[in-house]
C-alpha cells in the first residue's frame, strides 16, 4: 500500500552528500550517498534548507528568545514499523537535551504524553501529547484558557507547572471507543490499535491492500456511532479524535502564552515535524508571522513549512549546531 505521504517520483541522480549543506559555511551532514528526485531539488527552492538557511535564520532570531517545538515519530526518531520499538537515538537525545539547555523546548506528539516521555527520557522540557491535548508546560498567568481542564503539577525541582487537558470530557467515549475498535478489527490481520490517551491510532502499515477497505469501512461505521469523533490520517495509521477545536497549532499557542509570549513580537518559535498534523502548527506561525516552520521531509510535499530538514539526522545536525550557538552566545542570546 503506497504511504500517500510518501509518493514521489524516483529516478534521477545519486550524490555522495546531502544537498542541503554548505550553503553558508555549514555542516556536512552525512557521507552517505543520496539518491534525489529533480522534483525534490525543485522543492527545495521553495522550502530551503534549514540548514542551508542556518545564518540567516539567526540573524532573525537575534534580540529575540527562541523556542524550539519538536514532533517525535518522524521527526526525533525515523519511521519504523513497529510503533513501540520507535527509539530515538542517543546522538538525537543528546541534541535535544543540549538545545534544552539553551532554550524553552517542547515536544509536540500524536502519542500520549506517558509514552513520548518515556522514549524521550529527559527532564527539563514541555510534553504535549495526544496531538496537543495533554500538555503539561509552565505555570499559565492568563485566565485565557478554561481552569476545569488545568491542574497543578511540580517538576523534581518543585517547580509548579501546569497540566493542560482540554479533551477530558471525552475520555469515557474514548475508553470504549478502544475496546470496541480493538474488538471490530480484530480479525483484520496486521493492524494495530494504539492507546494514545485522548485519542486512538489504527495503524495498517502491516494490513494487506485487500483488507484496507474493510479497515476504513469497520472504523467509519463505528464512528457513525460517534458524533462527537472523527478520523484524522497521518503515515499508514488513522487517528480517531475528539471533535474539539484543539490541534498541535493550540497547543503551540497555549504553549507560547504560558511562556509569556502571547503576543509578543520577541520570541522566535522555532517548530519542527513531519506529520500532516504538524501543518497546523506550521499555520500558526505562518499567522503570526514570526519564527521558523520547518518541514521534515525527503519528498516533496504541499506545506505551510517555510523550510525543510531530509530526515531526522538532519534534525540532529540542526539541533546540534542550534545548541553549539547557543552556547557559543549565552551571553547575548536570551536564554531560558
Ligand atoms: O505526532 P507524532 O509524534 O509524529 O506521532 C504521530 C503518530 O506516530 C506514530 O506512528 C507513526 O510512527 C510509527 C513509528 O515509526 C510508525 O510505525 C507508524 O506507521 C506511523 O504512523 C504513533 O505510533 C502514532 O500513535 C502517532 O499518532
Amino acid at each position: 500500500m503506497a504511504d500517500s505521504l510518501h509518493k514521489g517520483k524516483k529516478s534521477s541522480e545519486s550524490i555522495s552528500k546531502s544537498i542541503h549543506d554548505h550553503a553558508d559555511g555549514g555542516y556536512a551532514i552525512t557521507d552517505e550517498p543520496v539518491t534525489v528526485d529533480q522534483n525534490y531539488i525543485s522543492w527545495l527552492r521553495e522550502h530551503p534548507s534549514a540548514l542551508s538557511s542556518f545564518s540567516r535564520m539567526i540573524n532573525e532570531a537575534k534580540g529575540k528568545q527562541i523556542v524550539v517545538f519538536l514532533d517525535y515519530d518522524g521527526t526525533l526518531s525515523p519511521i519504523v514499523s513497529d510503533p513501540d520499538s520507535a527509539f530515538m537515538s542517543d546522538q538525537m537525545r543528546a541534541a535535544v537535551r543540549d538545545v534544552s539547555s539553551c532554550f524553552p523546548t517542547a515536544i509536540i506528539s500524536g502519542r500520549s504524553r506517558q509514552k513520548v516521555y518515556e522514549f524521550i527520557k529527559l527532564e527539563g522540557l514541555y510534553y504535549s501529547g495526544s496531538h496537543g491535548m495533554d500538555t503539561i508546560g509552565p505555570a499559565l498567568k492568563t485566565n485565557s484558557y478554561d481552569k476545569g481542564y488545568q491542574q497543578r503539577s511540580f517538576d523534581n525541582e518543585g517547580n509548579e507547572l501546569m497540566v493542560f487537558q482540554p479533551a477530558q470530557d471525552f475520555l469515557p467515549a474514548i475508553k470504549k471507543i478502544l475496546t470496541e475498535v480493538t474488538k471490530r478489527t480484530q480479525n483484520i490481520p496486521g493492524v494495530a490499535i494504539e492507546d494514545n490517551k485522548f485519542c486512538v491510532s489504527v495503524h495498517y502499515r502491516h494490513v494487506k491492500d485487500e483488507d484496507y477497505g474493510r479497515l476504513e469501512k469497520e472504523v467509519k461505521s463505528m464512528l457513525a456511532n460517534y458524533a462527537d469523533f472523527h478520523m484524522t490520517n497521518g503515515k499508514m495509521v488513522m487517528e480517531i479524535r475528539p471533535s474539539i477545536k484543539w490541534n498541535k497549532g493550540d497547543a503551540l499557542k497555549y504553549l507560547l502564552e504560558a511562556l509569556g509570549f502571547r503576543e509578543s513580537g520577541d520570541v522566535f518559535p522555532i517548530y519542527i515535524g513531519d506529520d500532516r498534523t504538524d501543518e497546523d502548527a506550521f499555520k500558526v506561525l505562518r499567522e503570526r508571522g514570526e519564527g521558523y516552520p520547518i518541514l521534515v521531509s525527503a519528498t516533496p510535499r504541499d506545506t505551510a513549512a517555510l523550510y525543510s530538514l531530509h530526515g531526522p539526522s538532519e534534525v540532529q545536525s540542526f539541533l546540534t549546531r542550534l545548541s553549539r550557538w547557543g552556547f557559543d552566545n549565552a551571553d547575548t542570546a536570551h536564554h531560558k
